[in-house]
């Protein structure tokens, strides 16, 4: 089966972008991993996938998926690239949109400078959002905030900030982003047991108070160049922690985002690139993504 797909970008986070609407897609978690594997696939951190809603109110319905084959409830990089994609391929000439995700209605508005603006939908601090077991944890109460200390195999034992923005965050502070043990703490945060649905996890520089630099190593998808709800997740803390004013400029290693947050709505911008376009016949892709050598121990 041949599908037509869109390859984009936000800020260096890439998207397989697939129009559901007009052509039958049957995502599976395989064929996510085949489609973003970066040797024998398109290659991608996130497939999208737009669809028709069920949602009264949406124009349509947004499915992520990261390249670990995982469907997740919220992209905040791929929402803005979901825009330009709809007005590109004229499946819609509405601006704002309304996009229906796992958890409700966002709402996304392409301004006349190309940059997307989107209103990120609910965000929760409390554990059970995440969920996040704190039994038996040490925490401390920070301004508005909440830290946890987690102790790793690693042997560190980093103070998070525990943020839902629809998908879960951990978040903490470090003195220099360049020299934070993304790769090998990250995926001790990332698959830890008391996150039971895994969780991405940032590391903020604050350069002041309304500036910061951040990595984020993402639940299924490593460490990206760049993370939207990481970014929204990040400032909250921030703010939350007593260290930041909203708006914040967040400098990502693939780009630059804005957000704005009033302690209700978060709001993001940045920019939604398209890099091409082409077919892929993803019964054979998925066939030669499976018929490789397993990764060696
Ligand atoms: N890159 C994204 C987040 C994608 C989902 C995330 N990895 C998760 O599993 O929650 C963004 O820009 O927000």
């Amino acid at each position: 089966m041949i599908w037509n797909f869109t390859k984009m970008q936000g800020a260096g986070n890439d998207f397989v972008v697939l129009d559901g609407v007009r052509q039958h897609i049957e995502m599976t978690p395989e064929r996510a991993r085949a489609l973003g594997d970066r040797h024998f696939g398109i290659g991608a951190d996130q497939i999208l996938l737009v669809e028709a809603p069920s949602h009264p109110e949406a124009d349509f319905r947004y499915r992520i998926f990261n390249c670990d084959g995982s469907e997740v409830e919220h992209c905040g990089n791929g929402a803005r690239c979901f825009v330009r994609f709809v007005h590109e391929q004229r499946l819609s000439g509405r601006n704002p949109l309304r996009a229906e995700i796992a958890t409700g209605l966002l709402v996304l508005d392409q301004g006349a400078d190309g940059e997307v603006r989107v209103d990120m939908g609910q965000t929760r601090f409390e554990p059970e959002a995440l969920p996040f077991d704190t039994q038996g944890l040490a925490s401390r109460p920070c301004h508005d905030d909440t830290l946890w200390t987690l102790p790793l195999a690693d042997g560190s034992s980093p103070e998070l900030s525990l943020v839902a923005i629809s998908n879960p965050h951990a978040v903490q502070v470090v003195d220099d982003v360049d020299a934070a043990p993304v790769a090998t703490q990250g995926p001790l945060i990332e698959s830890h047991p008391r996150f039971a649905q895994r969780v991405n996890a940032g590391y903020m520089q604050v350069l002041n108070r309304n500036e910061i630099r951040l990595r984020v190593y993402e639940r299924g998808a490593g460490e990206t160049l760049a993370c939207g709800t990481g970014a929204c997740a990040a400032v909250a803390a921030g703010i939350r922690r007593g260290l930041l004013d909203s708006p914040v400029r967040i400098h990502a290693r693939g780009g630059l985002l804005t957000v704005a947050w009033d302690g209700r709505h978060l709001r993001m911008q940045g920019p939604a690139v398209t890099v091409f376009q082409g077919q892929v016949d993803i019964d054979a892709l998925t066939a030669s993504f499976n018929s490789k050598e397993p990764a060696q121990p």
